[in-house]
């Protein structure tokens, strides 16, 4: 499904964080990264409809979803999964996952998806029962994902999903990631792992000071010293 977004700007009050913002996800995998505190988290919560754009439009496949309630951007299958999710803590994994069907598309097929969503993640078949308080970091962030996918997702947007995990846990998100790409939902991931977002994504947008400051749509256009060089700064 096409996002397309033209000219967004959106912040916090009168703090403006996003200016003229323009980009386009179509039935493929976008990557999101720059700097910290540019503005990446921002943009996704504008798109889910968190944060009122102040200007702009967003276009999700036929509908203009600029300015909708969050509660009407998943319904149109558009789903964020934020940083750090916490999700319920007192919540054992399945009922936190079956919350995540709860947009009227996904509710009926709530028990076929779940069954996807452990073929995903092993790990959270296994502590089905478990309280998700009590889960690791890399588990969370699991039931993060796997409570995103359980409202049938057009299109997914990840905000770093692999922050803060071990490697070995890192390429086992990333892998879990890549199969739900196959499975034919757009992603658009931010991350700081560049290394993942290069292995996964199509496209990718340097987003810095709020702006695009690079639209790289070929992935040999990455080793281009400027990129490294302004994304690295001069220890490149
Ligand atoms: N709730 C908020 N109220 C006011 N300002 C905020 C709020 N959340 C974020 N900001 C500010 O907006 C700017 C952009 O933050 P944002 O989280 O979008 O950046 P980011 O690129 O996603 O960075 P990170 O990778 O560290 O999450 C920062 O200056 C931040 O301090």
């Amino acid at each position: 499904m096409r996002l397309q977004v033209d000219g967004l700007n959106a912040g916090y009050g009168r703090v403006q964080v996003l200016h003229d913002i323009s980009i386009v996800v179509d039935g493929q995998r976008v990557g999101l990264f720059g700097p910290n505190g540019h503005g990446k988290t921002t943009l996704l919560r504008t798109l889910s409809g968190l944060i009122r754009p102040k200007l702009g439009r967003v276009r999700f496949g036929e509908t203009d979803i600029t300015g909708l309630s969050p509660q009407a951007v998943v319904a149109e299958g558009l789903i964020h999964v934020p940083q750090g999710s916490t999700l319920l803590p007192r919540m054992s994994v399945i009922e936190a996952l079956t919350l995540g069907a709860y947009a009227t598309r996904a509710w009926p097929q709530r028990r076929r998806t779940l069954d996807e969503v452990f073929a995903l993640f092993p790990r959270l078949a296994e502590r089905r029962h478990q309280r998700c308080n009590t889960l690791s970091g890399g588990e969370r962030q699991m039931a993060a994902i796997g409570a995103g996918l359980m409202g049938c997702p057009k299109l997914l947007m990840l905000d770093e999903p692999t922050l803060g995990l071990a490697p070995k846990l890192r390429s086992e998100l990333a892998r879990a990631i890549h199969a739900i790409a196959e499975t034919g939902v757009g992603l658009l991931v931010v991350d700081q792992d560049i290394d993942m977002l290069l292995g996964l994504c199509d496209r990718l947008y340097l987003i810095e000071q709020g702006r695009v400051a690079m639209d790289i749509a070929d992935r040999s256009q990455l080793q281009h010293q400027d990129v490294l060089k302004r994304y690295f700064g001069s220890a490149a």
